[in-house]
């Protein structure tokens, strides 16, 4: 496991590193606030409810929103409870269990490379009844860019060519594949797939993908909360 990189400010206005404990603690109330937002954004997105309600329910939400206060995270400042790269990404879109527009998909390894697990909801959708096809390239690249760091070559996107073959249904297990095909320098050449749970065989959605290693002092230009880990 990762050490966390950056330590918010103790009680006492001092910084110190927390206890696995405490981010455990800490991880748990994440996935929990985000847990009820993906429920409040399901429910936005599929009510019928009168402009009334609406009114009543945005003058609450911008109470609650009032409420999280504290310090707030800086432009590329890793958050204490993340382990990056390539491990727990508390507000990630994709994996996130705190992102409220995460599925969040659940990462397990697999087939030589990984599978990511997660059915997506109205909020996700593109033609109707099916998922937006921005949405299953994120799903993709995700996966793709976990696989790199999974074999120990963490990498950006360079490029991703996405091939839609049917339409992604929505509110339907699906199943992402990703699997590092081939390395060339610090390329990183990654395949990527989307199936139902119920037809795992056929592919709805395929992807192939270029991935690159920046180099050390790049790597400590665009992420400034590594330095001295890299
Ligand atoms: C402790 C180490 C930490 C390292 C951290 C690194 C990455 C971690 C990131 C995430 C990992 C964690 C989990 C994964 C989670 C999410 C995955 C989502 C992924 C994304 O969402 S990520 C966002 C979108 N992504 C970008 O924002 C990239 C913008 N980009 C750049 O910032 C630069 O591009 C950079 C810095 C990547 C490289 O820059 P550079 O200067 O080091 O490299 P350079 O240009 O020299 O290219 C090197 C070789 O790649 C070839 N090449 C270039 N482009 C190509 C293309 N399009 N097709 C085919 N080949 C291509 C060249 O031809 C050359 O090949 P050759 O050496 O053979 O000539």
């Amino acid at each position: 496991m990762n050490t966390p990189p950056t330590a918010p400010p103790a009680t006492n206005g001092t910084t110190r590193r927390p206890t696995e404990g405490e981010l455990e603690h800490q991880r748990a109330a994440i996935a929990a606030l985000g847990h009820e937002l993906r429920a409040l954004v399901d429910a936005t997105v599929r009510t019928s409810a009168p402009a009334e309600a609406l009114h009543r329910v945005a003058d609450g939400v911008r109470r609650i929103t009032g409420q999280l206060t504290g310090r707030r995270r800086e432009r590329a400042e890793i958050p204490a409870v993340d382990e990056f790269p390539g491990g727990t990404r508390m507000y990630s879109p994709v994996t996130g269990a705190g992102s409220p527009l995460a599925p969040p998909m659940r990462v397990t390894p697999a087939d030589g490379g990984l599978i990511g697990r997660c059915t997506l909801g109205f909020a996700h959708e593109g033609p109707p009844g099916y998922v937006h096809g921005g949405m299953s390239a994120m799903l993709l690249d995700e996966l793709m860019g976990r696989a790199c760091a999974a074999a120990g070559m963490p990498g950006m996107t360079v490029s991703l060519q996405v091939r839609y073959h049917r339409p992604v249904p929505l509110e339907t297990p699906l199943r992402v594949h990703a699997r590092v095909t081939g390395t060339e320098g610090r390329k990183i050449f990654v395949d990527g797939s989307i199936s139902t749970e119920g037809e795992p065989s056929t592919t709805v959605v395929t992807a192939d993908g270029v991935f690159v290693t920046p180099d050390p002092d790049r790597t400590r230009a665009l992420f400034p909360s590594l330095r001295g880990t890299v």
